[in-house]
């Protein structure tokens, strides 16, 4: 027989022995995580629908870790580190736009026999989603209520709720370096969702007509703008694929549906930073 490609490549002096050594399955608990698909129906594709759905929660869990150490960086003014953490999430949020097209291989027929098994569970009970809507500044206190059944998790809901915001820090930050910003606006609540503020895009102009002389903040405003971006896409692509799949049924979670998801397309996180655009 002649050799293989894997002959004499190298790897018989690999570790083999994992007896008493930490191996790859045992630091990445493959056990737990592989044994954590549950599927209720007969049906082939709820498996598809489980591991698209724990998937996204793995990369939401990293987008929150980047989002909320990017805010502390904010704070501190270090703001390499902070770019290269947005552009992370800018990328994570990139790849879950394309992940929509693995799920848009189930058709209707198929997903309506594994539907009545989901109960009236549905995504809009996500926590890390609405730890993300938060933490971008899309708060809305009424959607705690999902989470009232586990406190402990009601308050890491909470929490989220009464953090400053990425962009609130943003705004301070743009105020500790000298822009003009009202007064009240640095003064809202940070439980109440983001509004258009003159003075903020005033600042934010002054930025965008001088790019060289203040680099960072113009740099700053631009990854804000490429998370707003891929959010928006990654948003119209859910819409898109649940009118592909349900039209327009009423969600299991309660709301109207597609209607509901629709007018989530209205949302702007950062509005002052699309509306310097027109009178640049
Ligand atoms: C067959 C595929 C899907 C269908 C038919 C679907 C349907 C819906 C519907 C109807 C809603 C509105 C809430 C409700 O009343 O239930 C919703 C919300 C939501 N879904 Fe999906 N969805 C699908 C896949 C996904 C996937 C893969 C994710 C990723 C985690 C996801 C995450 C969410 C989130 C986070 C919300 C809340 C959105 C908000 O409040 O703005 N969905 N979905
Ligand atoms: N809201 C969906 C159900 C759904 O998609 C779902 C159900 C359980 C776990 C995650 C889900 N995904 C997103 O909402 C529906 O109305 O069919």
């Amino acid at each position: 027989m002649t050799p293989g490609p894997q002959e004499g490549a190298g790897w018989h002096d690999a570790s083999m022995d994992f007896s008493k050594d930490m191996s790859y399955g045992d630091y990445l608990a493959l056990d737990q995580l592989l044994d954590a698909q549950h599927p209720l129906s007969p049906e082939h594709n709820e498996m598809l629908f489980i591991i698209q759905h724990q998937t996204t929660e793995l990369w939401m869990k990293l987008m929150l870790h980047e989002l909320r150490a990017a805010r502390a960086h904010i704070d501190a003014e270090q703001l390499g580190p902070t770019f290269k953490m947005l552009t992370r999430v800018s990328r994570i949020m990139d790849q879950l736009v394309q992940a929509w097209t693995v799920l848009a291989t189930m058709t209707p027929p198929e997903y309506t026999a594994m539907r009545p098994y989901l109960g009236h569970s549905s995504g809009f009970q996500s926590f890390q989603y609405r730890e993300i809507e938060f933490i971008l500044g899309n708060k809305n206190a009424a959607l705690l209520r999902p989470h009232a059944h586990n406190p402990a998790r009601l308050a890491e809901v909470q929490r989220a709720l009464e953090t400053p915001s990425l962009y609130e820090g943003a705004i301070r930050l743009l105020a500790r370096r000298g822009l003009h910003i009202d007064p009240a606006r640095l003064a809202r609540p940070v439980t109440e969702r983001t509004e258009y503020d003159a003075s903020v895009e005033a600042a934010w102009l002054e930025v965008y007509r001088d790019p060289s002389g203040h680099w960072e903040l113009y740099e700053l405003g631009e990854k804000l703008v490429d998370i707003e971006d891929s959010f928006r896409q990654w948003r119209f692509r859910h819409v898109t694929t649940v009118e592909r799949i349900i039209g327009f049924k009423r969600g299991t979670g309660g709301t109207d549906g597609v209607s509901y998801l629709r007018k989530m397309l209205d949302v702007v996180l950062f509005p002052e930073l699309w509306r310097l655009r027109t009178v640049l």
